[in-house]
């Protein structure tokens, strides 16, 4: 009857009509965002978390998944269910649908149904603002928590081919198992919880969203077991980093882009990894002899140099990645270095806004110990405490070698033996020092006689001649 370009002009016109008075605003968010995306959108997957947690408690149909590897059910609206949500007052509805497209081209048509879903927002048009400004942060925040929360955390270690592989991290290790001083474990705890909260400042001031650590003190101490810690607390993933099998600065970039966010890069015993202790002194005497060579010279020389040496990862190479240079394009990391002798290192690596804190893990004191024997033997208080302690302020001893005297061994052991046998092992190391020390004095005395000998000897040979 109608011709057909009045019938759509028509239909314009009642849209315009309709959506002039319809006191709504509708926000859809699809799973797939374009249609030949194959990235799944991840504000679909933080307002499906979300929801699910939120408001699943009130949709009446619900749809299970089981995560695989994992224990638990995750529910979620069904399609066509709608929920209704409250912030700050303002009610907010979602419904759950499936978008049917029949011209989707065939190459897609693999796809399963379900992946061609989406979530609709309705709010009234008065909240518009606050909705889209606050409320859908809000949503997508919490749906990544939740994210973090719930998902397997991994360790990675890299491979000779220069690939992360992973395994589920499962490591017991948490703050509270961990003795050290009090004060301190609450300042480093203080510490990652301002750092895991500051997304915004990081921002505002510029600085790409990581922290440096530093762990130095003898092996022993609980310098792994802190890591393991942190990630546990922050439940991040940890990449531990094999410097070694680095093959150069390129493929250290290409490793560090590879890691994702939330996470701990982790290098260990890094005064033993290659040679990156003084390596830049070295280079810059160099540097100054060369100044007055032309640069392509000096390039054509560099090159050179490196393919002699087999090419390896430089310290400038790792100062570029703590920098942030090549972190800037994702946030949330945690960089730990560990040493066993802090004073090997380049001053350069450790300075100050490299790594933000350093962190000494040392011999056992009396709160260290306090916190062990709570750990291993569920003690608070005990006579023997007091001998434990005056021994412990005499005599060195790893928190590693204390756990180990502590642990329950044998079925007729209880927590008086394991004391003894602490006390004992604190003699015996005490008697250890005492050896060493009377040789070590011995070998100087001797030293110093041979010294004295031998400005004798000259002394005599000058008055002879
Ligand atoms: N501070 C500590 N608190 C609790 N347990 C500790 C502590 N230090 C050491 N241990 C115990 O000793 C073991 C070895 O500690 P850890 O591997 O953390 O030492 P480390 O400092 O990393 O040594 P290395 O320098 O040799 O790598 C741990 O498995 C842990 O059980
Ligand atoms: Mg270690």
């Amino acid at each position: 009857l109608f011709p057909s370009e009045l019938r759509r002009d028509l239909r314009n016109y009642v849209n315009k009509v309709v959506s002039h008075v319809y006191p709504y605003v509708e926000i859809t968010f699809h799973e797939y965002q374009l249609d030949n995306s194959f990235e799944r959108s991840e504000a679909f997957g933080s307002i499906e978390r979300y929801l699910s947690a939120s408001s699943s408690k009130r949709a009446k149909r619900l749809k299970a998944n089981v995560i695989k590897g994992c224990k638990s059910v995750f529910l979620s609206m069904d399609e066509n269910e709608e929920v209704t949500d409250e912030f700050n007052g303002i009610k907010i509805w979602w419904t759950s649908g499936k978008k049917n497209n029949p011209q989707q081209p065939a190459f897609f048509a693999y796809r399963r149904d379900e992946e061609k879903r989406f979530y609709r927002l309705t709010c009234r048009r008065e909240h518009r603002d606050i909705v889209t400004n606050i409320y859908l942060k809000h949503v997508l925040d919490e749906g990544e928590a939740i994210a973090v929360k719930t998902r397997q955390r991994k360790l990675y270690t890299n491979n000779k081919s220069n690939m992360w592989s992973s395994i589920i991290f499962e490591h017991p290790s948490t703050f509270d198992t961990l003795a050290m001083d009090p004060e301190k474990k609450e300042e480093i705890l203080d510490d990652l919880i301002a750092f895991s909260k500051s997304k915004d400042y990081y921002k505002k001031v510029g600085k790409s969203w990581k922290r440096g650590y530093l762990l130095y003190g003898p092996p022993g101490t609980g310098k792994s077991s802190m890591i393991a810690a942190m990630a546990n607390h922050l439940e991040y993933d940890i990449y531990d980093l094999e410097l070694t099998s680095v093959k150069d600065n390129t493929d250290l970039r290409k490793l560090l882009i590879d890691t994702s966010s939330k996470s701990i890069i982790v290098i260990e015993d890094i005064d033993c990894s290659l040679h990156l202790t003084g390596q830049r002194k070295e280079k810059k005497k160099e540097e100054s002899k060369e100044d007055n060579k032309d640069p392509i010279q000096k390039k054509a020389k560099e090159e050179e140099d490196k393919m002699k040496k087999g090419s390896e990862v430089t310290l400038s190479g790792l100062l570029n990645f703590i920098d942030g240079l090549w972190s800037a394009c994702a946030s949330e990391r945690l960089i730990i270095l560990t040493t066993n002798y802090i004073e090997k290192l380049d001053p350069a690596l450790i300075r100050r806004g490299r790594m933000d804190m350093h962190i000494e893990m040392s011999y056992c004191c009396y709160e260290t110990f306090k916190v062990l024997a709570k750990n291993y033997l569920d003690l608070e208080s005990h006579e023997l405490f007091e001998t434990i302690s005056r021994m412990l302020v005499e005599t060195k001893m790893t928190p590693a070698d204390v756990a180990e005297n502590l642990m329950l061994k044998l079925d007729k052991e209880n927590a008086e033996i394991c004391l003894n046998k602490l006390i004992k092992s604190l003699e015996d190391a005490k008697e250890e020092a005492r050896v060493k020390a009377l040789e070590a004095g011995k070998k100087k005395e001797e030293n110093g006689e041979m010294e004295q000998e031998n400005i004798d000897a000259k002394e005599n040979s000058v008055m002879n001649a």
